[in-house]
């Protein structure tokens, strides 16, 4: 029998700490916002962005809907962007990516300030996390170490095997798991014998988007899998990047997809924007 890690419950836990957090903050006269911003109408961008307004609402959180067509030209973002960096009263500032593919991602991701990259996604909030100073981290790794802390599981000395490797979930996952004190290998397309160091892994994050790729000749038995895939097949039924059915009796805990990973992102997304309104309020 194996722990199947509800990340519906915890991130609903924590949810509902910071609802409580915000209302103290609204009684203190400290408002918490947050404007994001969609550039197209891609379907599964609706659906997150939609999950995060639902959380603000929920939390007491004031969100911004920027919905800007398709067309929008790279300097009409930035525009917007340069403009709610000066608005004091917005906290946190996101980007649902992917962006079009005429606009400049990077130059998107540097365009916000810092203080409100409620994503993680600046180069300088990413320095932060890898020397150690404070700044807001990515919150998809985020919430995968709560979901971890939150389940009794430890992370000190353990093997820790992050496959996959890009700016948002890969690396800053590694970088966590390397501050919990883990012993940490990051795999990618290029790694060789992945089988075989998968098989190594205590605690094995799979990111690589391939629907159902790892199976149990992946995992050594009673690991700890964590599955950050999110795919959605010809009926609408979601799935990860792990064969939940075929893995779950051969370790300790595991993550379902849905209702594990998905939720914690966006209740680490809510605890970015409270933090950024403490900090613009200096607490
Ligand atoms: N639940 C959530 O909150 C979130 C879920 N996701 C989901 O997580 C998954 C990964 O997302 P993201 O990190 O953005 O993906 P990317 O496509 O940006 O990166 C995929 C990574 O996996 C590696 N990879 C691909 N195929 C293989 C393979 N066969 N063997 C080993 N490595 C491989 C790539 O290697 P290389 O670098 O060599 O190309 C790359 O580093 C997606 O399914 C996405 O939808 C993403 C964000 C949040
Ligand atoms: N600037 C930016 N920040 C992001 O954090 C960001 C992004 N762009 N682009 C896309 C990815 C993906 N992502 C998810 C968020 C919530 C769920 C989520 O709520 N998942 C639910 C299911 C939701 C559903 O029904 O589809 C679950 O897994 O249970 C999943 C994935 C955030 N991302
Ligand atoms: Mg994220």
């Amino acid at each position: 029998m194996s722990l199947r890690i509800d990340g519906k419950k915890i991130s609903s836990d924590i949810k509902e700490e910071l609802k409580e957090q915000v209302k103290q903050l609204k009684e203190e006269g400290v408002s918490v916002c947050l404007a994001v911003i969609q550039v197209g109408n891609d379907p599964a961008s609706s659906v997150y962005v939609n999950n995060k307004k639902k959380a603000c609402a929920y939390i007491g959180i004031e969100s911004q809907a920027y919905e800007l067509p398709e067309e929008t030209t790279q300097e009409e973002l930035l525009a917007l962007i340069d403009r709610l960096n000066k608005d004091d009263h917005v906290n946190g500032i996101l980007v649902q990516l992917p962006v079009p593919a005429h606009m400049d991602e990077k130059e998107i991701i540097q365009a916000i300030s810092p203080a409100k990259d409620v994503d993680g996604f600046h180069p300088q909030s990413v320095g932060a996390l890898s020397t150690g100073e404070p700044g807001f981290v990515s919150c998809t790794p985020a919430g995968i170490i709560q979901l971890l802390k939150r389940s009794g599981i430890s992370i000190d000395g353990k093997d820790c095997v992050v496959v996959g490797r890009s700016n948002i979930v890969g690396k800053p996952m590694a970088m966590l798991l390397l501050r919990e004190n883990g012993t940490v290998t990051i795999c990618h397309s290029h790694t060789k014998n992945l089988k075989e160091v998968c098989q190594r892994a205590d605690i094995l994050v799979a990111a690589i988007g391939k629907p159902k790729f790892f199976d149990e000749s992946y995992v050594k038995d009673g690991a700890v899998v964590i599955d950050v895939g999110i795919h959605r097949n010809a009926e609408n039924k979601l799935c990860g990047d792990v064969d939940y059915d075929k893995v779950a009796d051969k370790v300790s805990a595991i993550t379902p997809v849905p209702g594990g990973v998905g939720p914690m992102t966006i209740a680490m997304l809510m605890n970015n924007c409270v933090e950024a309104a403490l900090r613009m309020n200096n607490r």
